[in-house]
């Protein structure tokens, strides 16, 4: 796909990807269905702005992906599911998702076929890295077909690792309820490229990512295969703008694609 020029643009062939979404998903504008029917193909468009992430190639932010009310309908849905009794605090679904998780995957394509690409300096003029994912997991089918719901308290969160192989590329988090910080740390560190990544004492470098609600974050290369990402919610450790985020419950909505098992 061709990338937005300096100031950002609309990028792709978006016929492509308008046969694409319906391919895959039918027309939304039809649909009956759902709790975040009523998003008419496009209606987005205007808002969904994409950053690349410094430093870390692969790796995308979309921080306004959801209007508040479209993610006060999706926290519905997830609560509607019941999932998160008791001290339960995630959820996993393969194959089938719910219609809700299609739809928002539905979105998610097209989100990234529509949305504005703020392209930065560090990035090179290669047309795959002015998309927020390569055209190949675009177009595959289902572009996702597992899903995790998971519910963090405050002070809790997940442990720096890198998705397990068994998912392809290509993996999607949107964020609900409350903000917080994601940190990318080099997975395998290779010498030559960590150089530049390390800070004076050899430490390799944390890489910060805000998540606010109603954000999509998507990894794919060398963010899904070489970077690790954690969220440290100690004391101490939430720190954005030189201040420590107030933490509340955090809900999020992790997207991937199985590999075909071996037969
Ligand atoms: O909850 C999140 O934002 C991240 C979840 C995650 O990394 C995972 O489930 O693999
Ligand atoms: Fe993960």
């Amino acid at each position: 796909m061709a990338g937005g020029g300096g100031g950002g643009g609309d990028y792709g062939d978006d016929s492509i990807c308008r046969a694409a979404l319906r391919e895959a998903f039918g027309d939304s504008s039809d649909s009956d269905s759902d709790e975040l029917a009523g998003v008419s193909p496009g209606a987005g468009h205007w808002r969904w702005n994409w950053e690349a992430v410094a430093g870390i190639r692969g790796l995308w932010l979309c921080a306004t992906f959801l209007t508040a009310d479209e993610q006060a309908r999706l926290h519905a849905a997830i609560q509607r599911e019941g999932w998160f009794m008791d001290a339960n605090n995630q959820a996993m679904r393969f194959g089938d998702l719910p219609s809700w998780a299609v739809e928002l995957s539905a979105l998610i394509l097209e989100a990234i076929c529509v949305g504005h690409v703020d392209v930065n300096a560090e990035m090179t003029n290669e047309d795959e890295d002015a998309c927020p994912l390569p055209s190949d997991l675009l177009w595959r089918e289902p572009i996702f077909d597992q899903m995790i719901a998971n519910r963090y308290n405050p002070g809790e969160g997940i442990c720096a690792h890198v998705d397990l192989m068994r998912f392809d590329d290509g993996i999607a988090i949107v964020s609900l309820e409350s903000a917080c910080v994601m940190h990318f740390s080099q997975a395998e560190p290779t010498g030559t490229t960590l150089d530049t990544l390390k800070l004076g004492d050899g430490e390799p470098t944390k890489v910060p990512v805000y998540l606010n609600p109603g954000s999509l974050v998507v990894m794919s290369g060398d963010a899904r295969y070489l970077w690790k990402h954690e969220i440290n919610r100690k004391p101490g450790a939430q720190l954005w703008d030189g201040r420590e985020l107030e933490q509340n419950r955090r809900t999020s909505v992790t997207l991937r694609k199985l590999l075909a098992s071996p037969s």
